[in-house]
């Protein structure tokens, strides 16, 4: 279990994090952690993790493993003998390492250089670093930044099928929401250092956008809303249409069909969540 109470960073006489409430993280959950740049999002790792001073509690596993969005590694080595040296370690002696590097297809760039790997490889060997630690909570922070979509998904694939058999608490930084959506079961959004919303994604989709939504690809619609349906906020040149029920999800998709417009349905949505919490938000702010 982890739990932060009232947990607030200062930078100088910045006020980078001030979480106000407490947050409980039980132990298996994987808490995707979303807001904008310079939202706060890093710092709280870093709180977590005792790179910066911050006031109020914490209470966490003695073991946590930290992917940083920065990794800098000698450049005259081989990958192995980073493997090795950070692991202490000798691969030709350890089973888990061994598994590990077959896991993620990286036994034919052991004698490669860092600088000699791609973005997505040296990513795979962070990666390694950090599962190799078998730790009771881990912290990826942006470790997909700078990837293509298709290594994102692989990297993501290969996280997931480590991660499903194991106990482990894992918390994910990410700007990329599509990757999120397939791994976390819970979300924190963060904005201005403020916690906006933190709670099981199928509930915050619930509460933020509805029992389930429309998004039609197109910056206006000429009907009439069925009862239980309302237009809400979606990302700039759609529209989305959040529903009370599945019902009125399927009169909202005859009235599309009939139209013949284009369409797409979902029950879960984390980009609608985040721009929903921060409509409500605002919301509140201009009222
Ligand atoms: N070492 C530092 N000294 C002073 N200010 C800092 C320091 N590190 C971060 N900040 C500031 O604290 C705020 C929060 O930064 P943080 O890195 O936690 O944001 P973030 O949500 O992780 O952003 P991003 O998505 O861009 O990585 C920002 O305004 C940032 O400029």
């Amino acid at each position: 279990m982890l739990m932060l109470d009232q947990v607030t960073v200062r930078y100088g006489d910045q006020v980078a994090l001030d979480l106000q409430s407490k947050i409980q993280i039980a132990d298996g959950d994987i808490v995707g952690i979303i807001g904008r740049n310079g939202a706060g999002k890093s710092t709280l790792i870093k709180a977590l993790t005792d790179q910066v001073a911050y006031t109020g509690q914490i209470d966490k596993p003695a073991d946590i493993a930290v992917h940083l969005q920065e990794n800098h590694y000698p450049d005259t080595v081989t990958c192995q003998t980073i493997l090795e040296g950070l692991l202490q370690t000798t691969y030709r002696r350890d089973q888990k390492l061994q598994a590990l590097v077959a896991f993620f297809e990286f036994a034919p760039l052991l004698k490669r250089k860092f600088q000699q790997l791609s973005g997505g490889q040296q990513q795979r060997l962070t990666i390694m670093m950090v599962l190799y630690q078998d730790a009771a909570l881990t912290c990826f922070d942006e470790l997909s930044t700078g990837l293509d979509f298709e290594t994102r998904q692989q990297l993501m694939g290969k996280i997931k099928a480590w991660y499903a058999e194991k106990p482990a608490t894992i918390l994910m930084i990410t700007h990329y929401f599509d990757e999120l959506e397939a791994l976390a079961n819970q979300l924190l959004i963060i904005e201005q250092g403020k916690m906006l919303a933190y709670g099981p994604t199928t509930a915050l989709f619930q509460e933020y956008v509805g029992a389930a939504a429309i998004i039609v690809a197109a910056p206006k619609l000429d009907f009439v809303m069925p009862v239980g349906a309302r237009q809400i906020a979606g990302e700039s040149g759609t529209t989305a249409i959040g529903c009370d029920s599945p019902t009125t999800q399927q009169a909202v998709i005859a009235l599309l069909n009939q139209a013949g417009v284009a369409f797409t349905a979902t029950r879960l949505n984390l980009t609608l969540i985040y721009l929903n919490v921060l409509a409500l938000q605002q919301t509140v702010k201009a009222g």
